[in-house]
C-alpha cells in the first residue's frame, strides 16, 4: 500500500508536545496522522499504539465504546515515557466508515451486538487492514514496538509484515454501563484480551 509523507509539525497537548506527521494514502485518499515523541529511530522497542479512528469516542465523548479513554491513556503513557508513537489510522467503524457505524449502532439500539450488527449490514465483524502501518513505521525508522493494545490481531498483523512486537501492554480504560456489553462482545467474539470484563459479564 502506498503512502506519501506530506509534512511534520509540533502538536502541543495537555500531556506534552508531540511531533505530528501527516501521510496521504494514495489508493483511498485517506489522511493518516502519527504523533511521535523522543528518539524513535534508534532500533530500540518504541512504546506504540495503532489507534483506529472513532469520531464518536475520540471527539464526541461517546460512552458506547472505550476509544476516547484509550486514546488519552496512550498519549499520556507515551508522554510519561518521553518516547513513543501513536498511529491515528482512519479506519472508522472497524473499517466500515462512519455512516455504516451509525447504521450498526441503530441495530445495536434494537438489541444486536456489535458483531451481529456488522453482519446484518453485510460486513465482516472487523474489516481493518493494518498493512498501511508498514510504510509509515518505515518512514519514521521504527523497527520494533511495545504495543499498547488488548487486540491480538494487531500484534499478529505487525509481526506478519515484519515489525516485531517486543511486548504487548494492556490498555483497559473507560469501562462504564454503556459499553459493558460492547466490551464483553469484543472479548467473547473478537478475541480481545479483557479477561476481567469478560468474566464480569459472564457472572
Ligand atoms: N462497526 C463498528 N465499529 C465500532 C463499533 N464500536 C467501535 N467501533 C470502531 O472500532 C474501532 C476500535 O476498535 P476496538 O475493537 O474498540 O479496539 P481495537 O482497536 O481493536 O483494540 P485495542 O487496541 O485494544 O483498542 C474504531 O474504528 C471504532 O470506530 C461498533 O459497534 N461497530
Ligand atoms: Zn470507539
Amino acid at each position: 500500500m502506498a503512502v506519501t509523507f506530506i509534512a511534520s509539525s509540533k502538536l502541543p497537548t495537555p500531556w506534552g508536545t508531540f511531533t505530528m506527521h501527516g501521510f496521504f494514502e494514495e489508493e483511498t485518499g485517506k489522511e493518516h496522522v502519527v504523533l511521535t515523541m523522543g528518539e524513535i529511530a534508534d532500533g530500540q522497542p518504541v512504546l506504540g499504539r495503532l489507534h483506529s479512528e472513532c469520531l464518536t469516542g475520540d471527539a464526541l465523548f461517546s460512552l458506547r465504546c472505550d476509544c476516547g479513554f484509550q486514546l488519552e491513556a496512550a498519549l499520556k503513557a507515551i508522554a510519561d515515557e518521553g518516547r513513543g508513537a501513536l498511529l491515528y489510522l482512519r479506519q472508522e467503524g472497524r473499517g466500515i466508515g462512519l455512516m455504516n457505524k451509525i447504521r450498526a449502532y441503530h441495530l445495536q439500539d434494537g438489541g444486536a451486538d456489535t458483531v451481529e450488527a456488522n453482519e446484518q449490514l453485510g460486513f465482516g465483524a472487523d474489516q481493518r487492514d493494518y498493512s498501511i502501518c508498514k510504510p509509515m513505521l518505515e518512514h519514521l525508522g521504527i523497527k520494533t514496538l511495545k504495543l499498547l493494545t488488548n487486540n491480538p490481531r494487531k500484534v499478529k498483523a505487525l509481526e506478519e509484515f515484519g515489525v516485531p512486537v517486543a511486548e504487548r501492554l494492556p490498555l483497559q480504560f473507560g469501562l462504564n454501563p454503556h459499553n459493558r456489553k460492547y466490551l464483553a462482545t469484543k472479548a467473547g467474539k473478537l478475541g480481545h484480551m479483557l479477561g476481567n470484563i469478560h468474566q464480569a459479564e459472564a457472572d
